[in-house]
């Protein structure tokens, strides 16, 4: 089949020749690149590596610089890996490399790119970010109550857990609490723990994520698009749209059925199903937009929380001294309060310290940051080409050694009394990005972080299951949008008071 599969694939030789020739070098100035390979270009490179693809580009970086060419395919490729060269791209030519690549996975699920995340830079995308920043990202304050509620819950979850002396899997709780919290403030829904609603959204929601990291043949070969149907990548994909397509439907026709009760807070179906009616949108907003609405708001706010919750929580019992130092800050609460709530945790500036240490050091994938140039230009230099590929490596920008003292080191005080922030103004820390594209769940996301952590380390001691201690804690990390700790992080609760 391997075979059959290569030699189909060099059928069209002639074409490819063609098209390497009308996007190769052309006597441009492109950044330093490795040595490639007639057609694939680099493509092979990560296949016969076995690092993470953030480690792998950050080796690439360090041998041939902090801008850097590869060509995938029929795609030319631009690497990012310091923040000198991130502030150019992300700062100052940020008009340029603010489109989003046009990849086969991503148009399908968004249901042809009429969503906010994979939408190109156009007229467009400008009136759909700011009618979802007006409309639902800046309603932070009003999801307090569900996150409160939901981090509450997870509380006396563990607190039964440790009553009954069982460890906690730490990975699979914060999956459920980020989970919950996006349905609730989503479609108004709380799944049980166990039914079978929430393991059909939390497999849909895998397998997305599965599908908008996989290979396709269109993205690098344009012309080769129908090895898909070869490889079974386009009936999975079909099949996930279909399993997509009708979970949006059945929500939306219950919150479009007259006899539904009113809910205090409206979720965001209810927001968008009102912009449409009022028409408050210039263009149609018709039920696809809001499905492809709702798969970002899957895909961006679910993992992406959780994933960090569980990282700080993976090198503060690997770093027992920060890991009691927090605790110190968060239990000056004690005797006040059975529960940190948002305003208890402005105060805590080593927590926050702790925050900004794990999002410079967590594995982040460089997917996370995928842009596309809408137009050829010049960086540090060098001449960047029309319609180039572009990952941001947040993660090498993080051990940056031209900013960062000691980068290998978990150390949360290089923050304490430092302006430094993952705002999008400082280009040495971009767990969100930065620029026009900057994500903008960030306060939301950051919420949930701040709020959860702060409670586990308020209500809880933290231990190594038995016979296991720090040594066993394992940083590896599992390939995805949001990057997760391979392992679960399985932890034995101590309830501090009752
Ligand atoms: C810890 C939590 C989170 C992290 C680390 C994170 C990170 C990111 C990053 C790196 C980007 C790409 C930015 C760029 O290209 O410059 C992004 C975009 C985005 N994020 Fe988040 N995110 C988080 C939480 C959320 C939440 C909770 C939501 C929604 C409820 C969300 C919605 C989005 C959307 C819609 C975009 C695309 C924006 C656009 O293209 O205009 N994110 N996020």
């Amino acid at each position: 089949m391997a075979i059959l599969l290569f030699l189909i694939f060099l059928l069209p030789l002639p074409f490819f020749l063609f098209i390497l020739l009308k996007h190769g070098n052309h006597g441009c100035n492109l950044p330093p690149s490795p040595p490639a390979l007639p057609l694939i270009g680099h493509l092979h490179m990560q296949l016969f590596d076995n690092s993470y693809p953030h480690v792998f580009l950050w080796k690439l970086s360090q041998k041939y610089g902090s801008l850097l060419y590869l060509r995938l395919g029929c795609k030319p490729t631009i690497v990012v890996s310091s923040a000198k060269m991130d502030e150019e791209v992300l700062k100052t030519h940020d008009l340029d490399f603010c489109s989003r690549p046009d990849q086969r996975a991503a148009r399908r699920l968004s249901y042809n790119a009429v969503d906010l995340t994979f939408t190109p830079y156009n007229n467009y995308w400008r009136e759909m970010r700011k009618v979802c920043v007006v409309h639902l990202f800046s309603r932070v304050q009003q999801y307090r109550p569900i996150r409160e509620d939901e981090v509450a819950r997870l509380m006396d979850k563990i607190c039964r857990l440790s009553d009954d002396s069982k460890p906690v899997n730490l990975s699979e709780t914060l999956m459920c609490l980020s989970n919950t919290i996006i349905c609730r403030l989503g479609f108004g829904k709380r799944y049980d723990d166990e039914g079978s609603e929430r393991s059909r959204f939390h497999g849909l929601l895998n397998e997305t994520q599965a599908m908008l990291t996989s290979f396709s043949f269109s993205d690098y070969f344009p012309l080769m698009g129908w090895l898909d149907r070869l490889t079974g990548f386009h009936n999975r994909l079909e099949k996930t749209y279909k399993e997509l397509d009708t979970f949006y439907q059945e929500l939306i026709d219950e919150h479009l059925d007259p006899n539904r009760p009113k809910p205090e807070e409206n979720d965001i179906i209810d927001v968008l199903l009102q912009i449409s009616k009022d028409g408050g949108f210039p263009f149609d907003l018709t039920t696809d937009h809001i499905k492809a609405i709702l798969m970002n708001v899957f895909v961006a706010g679910t993992d992406s929380s959780a994933a960090t919750v569980t990282w700080v929580m993976s090198f503060l019992m690997k770093n027992p001294k920060y890991l009691k130092r927090t605790q110190a800050e968060v239990r000056s609460f004690i005797g006040k309060k059975g529960f940190l709530n948002e305003d208890d945790i402005q105060s805590l500036t080593y927590l926050k310290a702790v925050i900004k240490e794990t999002f410079r050091l967590q594995p982040t994938t460089p997917l996370l940051v995928s842009r596309e140039t809408l137009r050829r230009c010049n960086i540090g230099g060098y001449e960047v080409p029309a319609k180039s590929l572009v990952h941001v490596n947040a993660w090498a920008i993080g051990r940056d050694p031209e900013v960062w003292e000691n980068p290998e080191e978990f150390c949360p005080e290089r923050f304490i009394g430092s302006s430094i922030d993952y705002k999008g103004q400082h280009f040495e820390l971009i767990p969100f990005g930065a620029g026009r594209r900057i994500c903008p769940g960030m306060r939301m996301g950051v919420a949930t972080v701040e709020l959860a952590l702060a409670n586990l380390l308020y209500k809880f001691d933290w231990e190594m299951p038995p016979g296991m201690n720090e040594d066993d804690l394992d940083f590896d990390a599992l390939p995805g949008i949001a990057t997760h700790k391979k392992n679960d992080l399985i932890l034995v609760a101590k309830k501090i008071y009752d």
